[in-house]
């Protein structure tokens, strides 16, 4: 494998992104601000969050508006597994990782792409399920086609921001955290006609960085059985938006750990 020869290497952002290798950069994935990398999470790390949306994802009554009729959408907030360790549902260590994980994710990308602050502005933990009634001949897909800090207009795909619905997000990223269901790629789409330009399959530890405009429209294949589940991240560069509840969630954590040990001897 010729590519495997070439393997370019990344610069090391941090101690814990020594595992963190290029897969594809933005010429592979045919965009200017769009990055590939494996190994930002482990086995274990993957797991652990699977686990949790196992437990404390919920249907998402909001998003309702744009998911498959053929898959059920559920998803969990920062805050929200905080909560659920606090109530002994999820280990504390699954909620804590939720934080690490996201914020290791945001250094990843602020250092990739250079750039001066990177602030979370949302976080969130999503599984998509096909249902009963998914066949392998769907043609609609999980997640339409579109950008993340703007509405595509498909009269003539314009994409204003408009607020509220659109906080000022600049970057997104998406770690996959498992693979083994059918379908469910992640793909970015010519603008006009929507065809994809590339693909992404996703495999736990596997994370796609992109800028959040219009020069990045995407979307996602439908999954036609079993259960695909990413923890989805936009970020902002304007710390006014950053996600308060991350504040929260880490306060609630801290109460909830253990003291240490009170020494026996004195
Ligand atoms: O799950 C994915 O791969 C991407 C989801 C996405 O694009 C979004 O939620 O905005
Ligand atoms: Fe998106």
């Amino acid at each position: 494998n010729a590519k495997a020869a070439a393997t370019p290497k990344l610069p090391v952002y941090g101690y814990d992104m020594v595992d963190v290798t290029l897969t594809a950069n933005p010429g592979d994935l045919k965009g200017v601000k769009r990055v590939l990398v494996d190994g930002l999470a482990t086995q274990g790390e993957c797991d652990m969050m699977l686990d949790l949306a196992q437990v404390g994802a919920k249907p998402d009554i909001e998003g309702s508006h744009w998911y498959s009729e053929y898959e059920i959408f559920e998803g969990l907030e920062v805050l929200q597994a905080a909560q659920l360790a606090q109530q002994g549902a999820v280990p504390i260590d699954s909620a804590e990782k939720l934080l690490t994980l996201s914020d290791k994710a945001r250094r990843f990308v602020l250092g990739y792409f250079g750039l001066p602050e990177l602030f979370l502005t949302y976080t969130h933990l999503v599984c998509r399920t096909a249902d009963a009634n998914s066949t392998d001949d769907r043609t609609d897909l999980s997640h339409p086609v579109h950008a993340d800090n703007c509405q595509l207009d498909l009269s003539d795909f314009s994409c204003p921001q408009v607020h509220p619905l659109y906080t000022p997000r600049h970057y997104s990223a998406v770690l996959f955290l498992n693979d083994g269901f059918k379908g469910g790629e992640f793909f970015f789409a010519h603008n006009k006609n929507f065809s994809a330009q590339s693909r992404v399959k996703p495999k736990c530890g596997r994370l796609v960085g992109f800028s959040s405009g219009e020069e990045n429209l995407h979307g996602v294949q439908a999954v036609l059985s079993g259960r695909r589940c990413v923890i989805a991240m936009w970020y902002t560069m304007d710390r006014r938006y950053r996600e308060e509840s991350r504040q929260e969630a880490r306060k609630l954590l801290q109460s909830l750990q253990k003291p240490l040990e009170t020494k026996s001897e004195l």
